[in-house]
């Protein structure tokens, strides 16, 4: 775990990630409720907001990140975090799996990534594959001093199969992802919402300092929205990383408003 608090991935010691790699996970239907969404330069324009503390994207995005801030002249857009791995929903797989597209040299040398993302499912049959690819990413990633994001989703077999378990968003298998991420040398982790604040402090009260953000989940009304954000913040939370709840939105503008209060200026919803 490194400190980040001088990344531009972070503010007061919080971060909002605007995630847009739905069209590799989900695939278009996601960006069926609100079509202009389907066009990344119209999630690249939502990305200056200034709330926004990182865009995160997939390898082909990235690139067309860069050509649209040359080609727009854009200065002072979201610092860039490059999305290392993904996969499909179009997979025919035994298991989850997640495999690495990009490789840290390029997302840093070549995309001027200011951080990187990778994600993990702990449970899976194919964990240990993940764990050695997460161990060069990382690794790598400290010789060009650029933070880790890793977005832990514990699924799969390990975790259907384990009766203790209600599934993937069960406060304490969030929790024991949640402490993967400080074990295996993260620097921020993207958990999945566990359904209370309780539930989120149970992961708080495992992680040390790691920096923690909750993942957005399918689109919800504003005000449910920030209650759950703020339950994270309330006990120890350090932001988001979201997609659907914003760029679904017609005009994400307001939301993002008071998601910046809330975060950055620790205020309450
Ligand atoms: O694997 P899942 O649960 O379908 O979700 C994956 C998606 O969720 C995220 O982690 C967060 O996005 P949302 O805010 O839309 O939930 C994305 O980065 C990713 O595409």
């Amino acid at each position: 775990m490194k400190d980040i608090e001088e990344s531009p991935i972070t503010r007061n010691g919080n971060s909002l990630i605007l995630a847009y790699d739905h069209g590799t996970e989900h695939g278009p239907v996601d960006f069926e409720p609100m079509p202009a969404s389907a066009d990344p330069t119209h999630v690249f324009d939502v990305g200056r907001h200034d709330a926004v503390t990182a865009i995160a994207l997939q390898k082909g995005l990235a690139e067309y990140y860069r050509l649209w801030e040359t080609e727009n002249d854009v200065e002072g857009g979201a610092p860039l975090l490059v999305k290392l791995n993904g996969n499909s929903n179009l997979a025919a797989r035994e298991d989850y799996y997640s495999p690495k597209q990009c490789s840290v040299r390029y997302a840093v040398e070549e995309l001027d990534a200011a951080a990187i993302g990778y994600t993990m499912y702990a449970g899976s049959v194919h964990e240990d594959e993940m764990w050695t690819d997460f161990r060069e990413v990382q690794e790598a990633a400290r010789d060009y001093g650029v933070p880790v994001v890793l977005w832990s989703y514990p699924r799969g077999r390990g975790i259907q199969e384990n009766e203790e378990y209600t599934g993937q968003t069960d406060p304490d298998v969030v929790a024991y992802g949640a402490r993967l991420g400080l074990e295996l040398g993260a620097d921020v982790v993207k958990c999945k919402y566990p359904g209370s604040q309780e539930g989120w402090q149970a992961l708080e009260d495992v992680v040390g300092e790691l920096k923690t953000v909750m993942s957005g989940g399918s689109k919800r009304s504003d005000e449910a929205f920030l209650d759950d954000v703020s339950s994270t913040l309330e006990v120890g939370g350090n932001g988001l990383a979201v997609g659907r709840n914003i760029f679904q939105r017609e005009n994400p503008e307001p939301l993002l408003d008071k998601l910046e209060t809330v975060i950055f200026e620790d205020e309450s919803a």
